[in-house]
């Protein structure tokens, strides 16, 4: 069977980038190559990250502008990841089929039908199990997303993204088309953290890319105290 492309999509707030969402986008490179799916072998060539929407409203969430600016500074290198700014730069929050069906029809203008470039979700295991939250993802979505599209999904302490598909008839039932890659280096870099660390004073170096954090020192952000206890 022949080797698919595939292109991944990484959707979240980036409230600031960490290294450890661009390391998804490293882990998946090497587990890709050998994976079955419904359609067959697929290698991953390329890495699309989208920030999302200030309409998504989540607590504490810094304007889409420095949150954009953050990842491009951040694969400003790389010769594969880049940002997205479709969704953000939407009038309103989208949802994440909304980006996925975006970023299939960019990638494959102009790509003939036997060349068609796969599109799947890039995410960690927390994104995964969120999909359980009572009214937070239409049925009809997560149906085109894991049947469609397919899951590239990266294990994330402590959630155990085995045992979830096990337990969801949706997901069992499209498992053939979920990737999941297991992280061996266990770690707690979260968005959460790095911007508890900031707040407080300490050092993030090395947590996140150089060039977000050179971004977030420019523009002093951050900073704020949180009003909650
Ligand atoms: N340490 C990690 N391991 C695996 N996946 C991760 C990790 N950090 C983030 N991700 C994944 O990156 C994607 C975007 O995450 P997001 O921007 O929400 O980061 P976050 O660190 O979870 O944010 P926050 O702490 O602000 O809730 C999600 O799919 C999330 O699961
Ligand atoms: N119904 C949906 O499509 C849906 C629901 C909840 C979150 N999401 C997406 O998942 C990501 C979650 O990001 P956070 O982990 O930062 O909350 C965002 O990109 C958001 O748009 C999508």
């Amino acid at each position: 069977m022949p080797v698919q492309r595939a292109v991944l999509l990484a959707c979240g707030s980036f409230n600031p980038i960490t290294n450890m969402h661009l390391r998804m986008f490293g882990k998946s490179i090497h587990s890709s190559i050998d994976r079955l799916d419904s359609t067959g072998r697929f290698k991953v060539v390329g890495g699309v990250i989208s920030p999302v929407n200030d309409g998504y409203k989540k607590d504490g969430l810094l304007a889409a502008s420095h949150r954009l600016a953050m990842c491009r500074a951040s694969v400003a290198n790389s010769t594969w990841i880049r940002t997205d700014d479709w969704e953000l730069t939407n009038p309103e929050w989208q949802r994440t089929v909304s980006v996925l069906r975006h970023v299939r029809a960019q990638v494959n203008e102009g790509v003939s039908a036997e060349d068609q470039i796969r599109v799947k979700l890039l995410c960690g295991a927390d994104l995964l199990e969120s999909f359980a939250t009572p009214g937070l993802w239409a049925v009809e979505d997560l149906l085109e997303i894991v049947g469609e599209f397919g899951i590239v999904c990266i294990t994330r302490m402590p959630s155990d993204p085995f045992k979830f598909i096990y337990e969801s008839d949706l997901l069992h039932a499209h498992s053939h088309n979920i990737t999941i890659v297991h992280e061996h280096i266990r770690n707690e870099i979260s968005s959460t953290h790095i911007r508890r660390h900031i707040r407080r004073g300490l050092s993030v170096r090395y947590l996140i890319p150089d060039a977000a954090l050179d971004y977030i020192q420019q523009n002093n952000l951050y900073l704020e105290a949180k009003s909650q206890l």
